[in-house]
């Protein structure tokens, strides 16, 4: 395992109140895997991701990181790994090549080394071009590259991402998804956040869901998914939810029914079910809402996605979050 954390919490004081931003969290972490923690904001993936890379100090928990104890030797977690934060850390003034070099003597690489790192890199994250410009003239995407191109300057054994794709358009954002499995496959196990859905299922081997800090859901976006299992139909009924709900979960087929909270400006309650089989469900579900002139204002069917697990961990759905 390349990252195992027992019951992580961090609790910050502010003016006199406690936020406890991480409340006790589990990870397994293999080496070689991506690795994502995907939640809304404010959820705790910034706080874990700054605990685990030696940034702030966990309030309890222990942590192993590469191979060593996150608290006793820090020192040589920080070796073994690269960070890039949300904001970047790069100047402006300098050149990117200048930026790769001082990084790579920062970390104690040999003068020569370093030259042939930089060079390796660049060519790596399609840098070359701008090398040698002032890192002030370049675009977003590019920026985010040297972000990242400084992260695996020393040849991390684990790199931390921490929402590497928000502010890209989404064409930098192909890009920086190609970079991330480039980057695994050539052996570096990454350990990202994100809040999006479809990053978390593209990208990642596993994941974690995390939610007021807490793990509410592990593994793969499969087998997550898996788990919610069957297909989902959603209905939305302007009135008479509650006896919707009823009528409906009486159904021997539907194994779950949920119903949210009315939408305050058109009144429709979204009322969700897990049944084995879609197809066949509707029809019947449908007639059922007939025979009692009950009239659906919308219907969907869909395969589970992320935002169920989410949404049936939580109550709540990850989309309208952020
Ligand atoms: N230094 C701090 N002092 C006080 N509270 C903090 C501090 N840092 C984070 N928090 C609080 O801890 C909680 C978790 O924040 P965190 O940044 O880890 O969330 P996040 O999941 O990364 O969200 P985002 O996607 O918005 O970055 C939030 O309620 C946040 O306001």
């Amino acid at each position: 395992m390349l990252i195992e954390t027992k019951g992580l919490k961090k609790t910050f004081k502010s003016r006199g109140k406690e936020v406890e931003a991480v409340r006790g969290v589990d990870l397994a972490v293999k080496e070689g895997e991506v690795f994502g923690l995907l939640g809304p904001n404010g959820a705790g993936k910034t706080t874990t991701m700054r605990m685990l890379s030696t940034l702030i100090e966990p309030t309890e928990g222990h942590a192993v990181v590469c191979g060593h104890d996150l608290a006793k030797e820090s020192a040589k977690v920080r070796r073994d790994i690269g960070y890039v934060g949300q904001e970047g850390g790069t100047w402006g003034e300098v050149t990117a090549r200048e930026e790769l070099v001082m990084q790579g003597r920062l970390y104690g690489m040999s003068k020569k080394r370093t030259q042939q790192r930089a060079l390796e890199v660049l060519a790596a994250f399609q840098l070359e071009d701008y090398a040698d410009r002032t890192v002030k003239t370049y675009s977003g995407g590019q920026k985010r590259r040297l972000d990242i191109a400084l992260g695996v300057m020393h040849e991390p054994k684990l790199l931390f991402l921490d929402e590497p794709t928000t502010g890209l358009d989404p064409q930098s954002r192909a890009h920086m998804w190609d970079e991330v499995r480039a980057l695994r496959e050539r052996g570096t196990a990454i350990f990202l956040t994100t809040h999006y859905l479809d990053e978390a299922d593209a990208l990642c081997d596993r994941l974690a869901i995390i939610d007021h800090g807490e793990i509410v859901a592990e593994g793969t976006p499969l087998d997550l998914k898996k788990a919610v299992a069957g297909d989902v139909v959603a209905i939305g009924v302007a009135a008479q939810s509650a006896e919707a709900v009823a009528l409906l979960g009486a159904k021997d087929f539907v194994r779950e029914i949920e119903s949210g909270e009315p939408d305050p400006a058109t009144g429709i309650a979204l009322l969700r079910m897990y049944v084995d089989d879609g197809a066949a469900a509707l029809p019947e579900l449908l007639r059922a809402l007939d025979a009692e002139d009950i009239s659906p204002a919308s219907i969907e069917l869909h395969r589970p996605s992320l935002d169920d697990v989410f949404l049936k961990q939580t109550g709540r759905s990850l989309r309208e979050e952020n």
